[in-house]
């Protein structure tokens, strides 16, 4: 059985993943941790992989906390910067335990991961580029990480490509354009009924583009969540992995 504790469980997503991890054949609860716990409970005696889904401000210490007890841990918390990522590799050098490994998804569900993937191969054959992300009103960060992650990946690919800046006869400053990452312009959409959405808008002179990801339950987040807990159980990823593609033949 691969021992899991939940950081963060009495969230939205955290009390999702302790009820997928209390339903999984292969795993069993050991903790879980809200704002007012010690996180030092959670060490290797009881825990094989900690889940952490809390608040941007809060998971780099969280997650800092889990490498040095020597506890590998997967990340669903947005807010992650590559000053904040260099940081977890440089803790995951300095651990306690051989091949320690954290594992930071922007995205769970599979079809946003397959949409980020997608928009990445489309985006070197269209002249703009633009994402447009949709998620309920209670979301405390703006624009999400994965509309950060897919705008980075979209403007990579671009430049891979040698990409000519895309045309815009904006003048001025104009926050109705969004906020640009990379040069690509992200919206963000906070609507009642929403969950979690994301549109790539793909345009060329006469045509267009659109990919489109809906998590319309928070249980499509699930799967992900467990194959990451699966896959850092099984060992062989040490160091610090982001994003669920690395786990997935595409
Ligand atoms: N990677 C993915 O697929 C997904 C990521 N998310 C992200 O997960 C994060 C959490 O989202 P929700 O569950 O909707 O938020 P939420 O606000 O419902 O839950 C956050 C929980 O973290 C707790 N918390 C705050 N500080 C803490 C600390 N220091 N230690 C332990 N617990 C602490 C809060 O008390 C709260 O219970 C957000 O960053 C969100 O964007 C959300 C959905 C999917
Ligand atoms: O807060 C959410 O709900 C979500 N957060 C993540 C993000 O910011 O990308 C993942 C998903 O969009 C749901």
């Amino acid at each position: 059985m691969i021992r899991v504790s939940v950081v963060g469980a009495q969230g939205r997503m955290g009390a999702s993943v302790v009820e997928a991890v209390e339903a999984a054949d292969d795993m069993e609860l050991s903790a879980k941790v809200g704002e007012q716990d010690d996180i030092a409970s959670i060490t290797p005696e009881n825990t094989d992989v900690a889940v952490e889904f809390t608040v941007p401000s809060a998971s780099l210490n969280n997650v800092l906390a889990l490498v040095a007890q020597g506890v590998d841990v997967v990340v669903g918390t947005t807010g992650w910067t590559d000053a904040k990522l260099a940081q977890v590799t440089q803790a995951l050098d300095n651990g306690p335990r051989a091949g320690q490994a954290v594992f930071i998804a922007p995205n769970f569900a599979i079809s946003a991961v397959l949409a980020d993937y997608f928009a990445a191969k489309a985006a070197p054959y269209f002249t703009s580029a633009e994402v447009i992300e949709l998620h309920h009103p209670d979301k405390v960060d703006a624009p999400s990480g994965t509309a950060i992650h897919t705008a980075q990946a979209i403007a990579a690919a671009r430049a891979a490509a040698g990409g000519e800046p895309m045309p815009d006869g904006t003048q001025g400053e104009a926050a109705s354009r969004g906020q640009v990452i990379d040069g690509v312009h992200v919206h963000a959409v906070r609507l009642q009924g929403l969950n979690a959405h994301e549109e790539v808008l793909l345009g060329n002179t006469g045509e267009q583009l659109v990919i489109r990801a809906d998590s319309f339950e928070r249980s499509s987040f699930m799967p992900g969540v467990l194959l990451a807990v699966r896959t850092l159980a099984g060992g062989g990823h040490a160091g610090l992995t982001v994003g669920l593609d690395a786990f997935l033949d595409l």
